[in-house]
């Protein structure tokens, strides 16, 4: 702290709960808050660590100091003897993307999932210990949705017992893998498998990209970087990559062959594994991208909730201080909702991972019966909660005035960082869409006796839910969780329940599906907001100790549904959900929560427990001490670092004189 003043001591005291219990229900338990405040500290004590110029740096330098800082952090990590849990704590407070993302977060997971036990045996040991460094090489430059247009192929030979990847055509070049451009030495590339003339689909084969002596492309591989992305700094550290291939060869055994195996002989022989596990990897990151979620916008919620504590304009009586712009209704109604929506992300990104590990546990088992519900909810949430973020990141950066702008404030980077979460992973229309067919399959089975499962089992009560009438009459009724899901509950049914009506009336159901479909997103955006309030209100129904921490919780549990019930109040009455009155009502409580939200507002964010280091912002410093740091950061800026600028003679000089003899 600056001078050991804390500009927002004030704001502290008057915290009505435990911050440090709150604290240990972020992180999820007091064994991942230890692990999470001490590997935090850690990263920021570290010089090496350090983030101060990724905004600045030109790419090539911006680059080899990510090289830099992934080859530092491994080193650590096996000089600490980090366990993987502390690992990727560390990974997450270095904040900044790197190849080992990819390596770790899609390459081992896919040769995990998809490769037989020989076959994870073989390049499992080679990859945990990074003697080989690998990326997902799934989308083209002409495919990345539509994964069965890919048009690599993968043809096998059964001559020399190898299959021959080679991209036919310019789009199909591989494009956006990340960690290909620069770094990747093997690649699971994604490609058509070709037998005996005939085609089986997609696949995913190991292939070797560059040479472990000396890190040049192998024969017939051509590979690259694709070039600056948006923003400064941001996602440029990454070396998204461009890869063709030429009638390269690799033995057969480097198709991954747990879904499908390819004989001796050339025979695909299909395994009692769903084909779908071809796309497993996916559900695997899309859960921890909704958890990632969170993360990010609790970030950008904590520097707007401080910076708004300390900045005041206007309203200043007989020459006391001006209002905080935090107390404005305005500021709360736009702040509030998205630091209860940084909780309700936390919490149900809690409950996927839960669900993820029990989908896992059973595809061990060769259970597949709840792999569409873990599809569903992946893809649903994933793009929900991406889209809420990346605005929320922005909306952030607006309650932040002026200085949300500058680079300082570390909300343009987090937000260039953020925003394509929306679009990698699954473009978030696109999984939408596919949550869509689903809730249309679950509703047109729901006469068939087949009762819904998971989180589509409130369609099992589908008449009740066509017939519920809300029964709030005065503001506080709004309080009470068990109406509050049932609107959720029948607002998301009749809406799924219209759309299927209007879609009957189309003879070709493909047809109707693409002619509605902008009505199918917005019935799936209220299916998985249903997911999310009720995954909110069963976190409340745990035993949390701490004082007041569970009050706080409801509090903001109450600020996420009334703040959906009013932005999306159209839906609740045109399904006739509830009332006008109702709906008005809602929003009466509604601001009475951001009014029990205000003392609590510094508190809350505090109880993320995120350092200096990791914030990157000096608007959302710990200590408030806002205005001398802005200050001090503007004579940083190279352009200060002369009087007068370079390019003065060249260009000014010349028009300064040019007027002057003007008006001579
Ligand atoms: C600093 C250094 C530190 C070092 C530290 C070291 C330690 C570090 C430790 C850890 C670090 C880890 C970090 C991890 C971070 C990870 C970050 C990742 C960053 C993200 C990068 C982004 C990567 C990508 O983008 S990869 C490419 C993704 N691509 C897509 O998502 C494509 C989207 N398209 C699709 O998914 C599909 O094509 C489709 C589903 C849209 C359509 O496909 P289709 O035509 O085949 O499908 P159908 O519509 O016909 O459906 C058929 C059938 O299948 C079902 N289905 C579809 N998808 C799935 C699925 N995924 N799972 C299950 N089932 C699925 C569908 O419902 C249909 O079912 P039916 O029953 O109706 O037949
Ligand atoms: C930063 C970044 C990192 C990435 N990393 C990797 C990686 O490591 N490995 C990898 O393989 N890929 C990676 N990707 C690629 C990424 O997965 C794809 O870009 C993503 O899946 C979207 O596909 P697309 O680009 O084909 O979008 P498109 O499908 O071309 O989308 C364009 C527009 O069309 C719309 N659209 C498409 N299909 C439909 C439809 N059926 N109905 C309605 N609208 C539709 C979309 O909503 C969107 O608005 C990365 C991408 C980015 C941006």
């Amino acid at each position: 702290m600056e001078g050991g003043v804390d500009y927002l001591a004030d704001e502290r005291k008057k915290a009505e709960f435990d911050v440090q219990q709150m604290k240990i229900v972020w992180a999820g338990s007091h064994h991942t808050f230890e692990i999470s405040d001490r590997i935090s500290k850690l990263v920021a004590n570290d010089p090496a660590f350090s983030k101060d110029e990724r905004t600045m740096l030109p790419r090539k330098e911006l680059f080899k100091n990510t090289l830099r800082k992934a080859s530092y952090a491994w080193k650590r990590i096996n000089d600490l003897h980090l366990s993987e849990e502390e690992a990727s704590q560390l990974r997450f407070y270095v904040d900044e993307p790197a190849f080992t993302d990819l390596h770790w977060g899609m390459f081992i997971p896919a040769i995990k999932g998809q490769g037989t036990d020989e076959q994870q045996k073989k390049w499992l040991p080679l990859a945990y210990k990074m003697q080989i460094i690998g990326c997902y090489a799934q989308t083209e430059l002409g495919h990345g949705s539509n994964v069965q247009g890919l048009e690599t192929t993968a043809t096998f030979d059964p001559q020399t017992d190898e299959f021959v990847i080679h991209s036919p055509t310019l789009t199909s070049s591989k494009w956006w893998p990340g960690g290909l451009g620069k770094v990747s030495t093997h690649g699971v590339v994604y490609a058509r498998l070709i037998t005996d003339g005939q085609e089986h689909g997609i696949h995913g084969f190991i292939v070797q990209l560059r040479r472990l002596e000396d890190h040049r492309p192998l024969p017939g591989i051509i590979i690259g970087d694709i070039g600056m992305k948006f923003g400064n700094g941001a996602y440029n550290t990454m070396d998204n990559g461009v890869l063709r291939f030429d009638h390269v060869r690799i033995p057969r055994d480097q198709m991954l062959m747990r879904v499908s195996q390819v004989t001796r002989d050339g025979k695909v022989v299909q395994s009692d594994v769903p084909r779908q596990l071809v796309y497993g990897t996916m559900v695997y990151v899309r859960q921890t991208i909704v958890q990632d979620a969170s993360c990010a916008l609790s970030r950008a919620v904590c520097i707007a909730t401080r910076y708004s504590a300390v900045r005041r304009q206007f309203g200043s009586h007989n020459g006391g201080p001006e209002t905080q712009v935090i107390d404005y209704k305005t500021q709360q109604s736009r702040l509030f909702p998205l630091l209860a929506s940084a909780y309700a992300f936390r919490f149900v990104g809690e409950w996927l991972k839960w669900l993820y590990t029990d989908v896992t546990q059973r595809l061990q088992a060769n259970d597949f019966s709840t792999l569409p519900e873990a599809h569903a909810c992946t893809a649903g949430l994933k793009s929900l909660t991406t889209s809420v973020t990346a605005d929320g990141i922005e909306e952030c950066r607006k309650l932040c005035g002026g200085h949300g702008y500058l680079c300082t404030s570390g909300l343009p980077e987090l937000f260039a960082v953020y925003v394509p979460a929306c679009t990698y992973e699954g473009d978030n229309i696109v999984l939408m869409l596919q949550v869509a067919r689903i809730l249309m399959k679950t509703v047109s089975q729901l006469g068939s006796g087949k009762l819904p499962v998971g989180t589509m089992a409130y369609m099992g009560r589908i008449e009740h839910l066509l017939q519920y009438r809300c029964n709030v009459q005065k503001a506080e009724d709004w309080l009470n969780p068990a109406i509050v899901l049932e609107a959720f509950e029948a607002r998301a049914a009749r809406m799924s329940v219209s759309c299927a009506k209007k879609l009957s009336k189309f003879a070709n159901p493909e047809e109707g599906f693409a002619e509605l479909s902008a009505d199918l997103v917005e019935a799936v955006v209220a299916h998985c907001q249903l997911i999310v309030v009720s995954k909110f209100i069963e976190k409340l129904q745990q035993d949390i100790p701490g004082k007041g921490v569970k009050q706080q919780l409801k509090v903001l549990c109450g600020v996420y549904y009334l703040f959906l019930l009013h932005k999306h109040q159209g839906d609740f009455l045109a399904t006739s959900c509830v009332t006008p009155k109702q709906a008005s009502l809602a929003n009466d409580q509604l601001r009475v929560l951001y009014s029990q939200v205000r003392p609590n507002a510094i508190a809350l964010v505090d109880a993320f427990n995120y350092t200096d280091h990791f914030l990157g912002s000096i608007l959302g410093r710990y200590d408030g001490n806002v205005y001398p740091k802005l200050y001090e950061a503007a004579w940083k800026d190279p352009l200060n670092d002369s009087v007068v600028p370079d390019g003065y003679h060249q260009y000014i000089r010349p028009l300064l004189k040019q007027q002057r003899s003007a008006k001579l």
